[in-house]
């Protein structure tokens, strides 16, 4: 059981929110049954719902699952709070700012290859909030299937709180620290690091740096998971341990605190007349968990062949057919190439799963250039795809020794249906209108 400090202040000073950041205490394990009190005896023991629960506080169970889902997949966390989340007044709603949800249908999905360059700057003092950006997505997220894909251009601290009843938030930093106050403690996440925070778990996003940039998987469907290794065998890819969970820290704030709520795809907001980030003590497996994309093992061909990107899943939420993800997070982390006679870029390819790919830093093996940190790509169902021509014609004449890849991070979101555009994304200034260019020159050298 960890022991958390108590967090009385807001923190919302940036210095401040980097001192806070800086040696954090975390849980170890992915899918754990954790626990933790941030003041000593306010964890009950042996139930979860005494008759009084200790300190004063209020005892809340928070589910994400059914109650009834096989054991291997439930989830849900019991919290002990200064007061109970019940306690506040009626949600109305507020503007969306550029939020969307699925069903995606404002626009025609598109079958060409489609490229963007980084969100623009935003305004002064937008926050995490209200900038996030939604690129599309896929399923219904009243049905809770399918994903968004966002990106997020932030310069200020938020000094409000969010929280998502239409899915988990895969949170993808590009530029700039983050501190992810939650009902169950803080996270620290740089530039590549992730964070996840569960469905319906109450947050602030702190900035540590003067901006922040990144990209965020909105997941509606079943909780990303680790995928099964098969014959890898017991170990390897993103290994259990390395996932850090928050330590229980509380904000015992009294006064105005403005809280939004997205619910089927619009923004509600309230205003508590206290912290809802009150949260004393926990337990449970619903918990928000961070990972630094650098503790993957990156396994790969040690003969020929370049093998499929699946071996580079760090999460899968799977979907109701066995092998077929709702959507995968896959990252391409600094690794050896060493397959002999072999193509070593990503090949050509046409595939059936949807694949948006972004950038952290760096560059991307298949790309000589244009795909740049804090831009994305989107590579629909069925759209050819693969190493433009530079990277095609260095690669068939490489020396083909050892070569360690060490220059970049990227990340793709691989989802089993067709990604639709909002509005604003297909029409996007920093949507790159020449980006089949890349492809052209790619000449004939058949010899009959
Ligand atoms: O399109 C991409 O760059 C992603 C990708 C990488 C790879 O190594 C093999 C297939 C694939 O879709
Ligand atoms: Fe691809």
């Amino acid at each position: 059981m960890g022991d958390g400090g108590t967090s009385r202040t807001s923190g919302f000073e940036q210095g401040e929110a980097r001192k806070t950041a800086e040696g954090l205490a975390y849980l170890s394990g992915f899918g754990n049954e954790h626990s933790s009190q941030a003041v000593p005896g306010a964890l009950p023991e042996g139930r979860n719902s005494p008759q009084r629960a200790p300190l004063g506080l209020y005892a809340e169970q928070l589910s994400g699952s059914a109650f009834t889902e096989p054991r291997a997949h439930n989830r849900r966390s019991w919290l002990y709070r200064i007061r109970p989340s019940a306690a506040h007044p009626a949600f109305t709603r507020t503007h969306n700012g550029s939020v969307r949800t699925a069903p995606f249908n404002q626009t025609v999905p598109d079958p060409n290859r489609l490229r963007w360059n980084p969100l623009p700057d935003p305004a002064p003092e937008t926050d995490f909030l209200a900038g996030l950006w939604t690129l599309g997505g896929n399923g219904d997220a009243t049905q809770r299937t399918g994903i968004a894909v966002h990106l997020y251009a932030a310069n200020a601290s938020m000094n409000r709180v969010f929280s998502d009843a239409d899915g988990e938030l895969l949170i993808v930093p590009e530029r700039g620290g983050l501190l992810l106050r939650t009902e169950f403690g803080l996270l620290h996440v740089e530039p590549g690091h992730v964070a996840l925070v569960p469905r319906g778990v109450r947050f602030r996003v702190e900035l540590l740096d003067e901006s922040a940039r990144g990209y965020v998987c909105e997941n509606y469907g079943a909780p990303f998971r680790l995928p099964d290794l098969g014959p890898i065998g017991a170990n390897g890819l993103a290994n259990p341990r390395d996932f850090h969970a928050p330590v229980a820290a509380y904000e015992d704030v009294e006064g105005p605190v403005e809280v939004v709520n997205k619910f089927c795809g619009n923004l509600w907001t309230a205003t508590y007349d206290h912290s809802p980030l009150d949260v004393v003590a926990w337990h449970g497996n619903h918990v928000p968990y961070s990972y630094d994309l650098r503790r993957f093992n990156v396994l790969g061909t040690i003969t020929y062949d370049h093998p499929d990107p699946s071996i580079f899943t760090v999460l899968t939420s799977p979907s109701d057919t066995p092998g077929l993800a709702g959507v995968d997070f896959v990252v391409f982390a600094p690794r050896w190439l060493v397959g002999e006679d072999t193509f070593r870029p990503p090949y050509f390819h046409r595939n059936v799963m949807s694949e948006y790919m972004g950038l952290i830093e760096g560059a991307y093996d298949a790309k000589a250039e244009g795909f740049v940190p804090g831009g994305g790509s989107l590579h629909n169902m069925m759209s050819a795809h693969g190493p433009d021509r530079e990277t095609f014609d260095r690669a068939s004449a490489a020396e083909l020794k050892p070569q360690k890849i060490d220059d970049g991070l990227a990340f793709m979101f691989e989802t089993r249906w067709p990604l639709t555009l909002t509005p604003h994304a297909a029409r996007a200034e920093h949507l790159q209108r020449r980006y089949d260019d890349v492809w052209q020159g790619l000449e004939r050298h058949f010899r009959a």
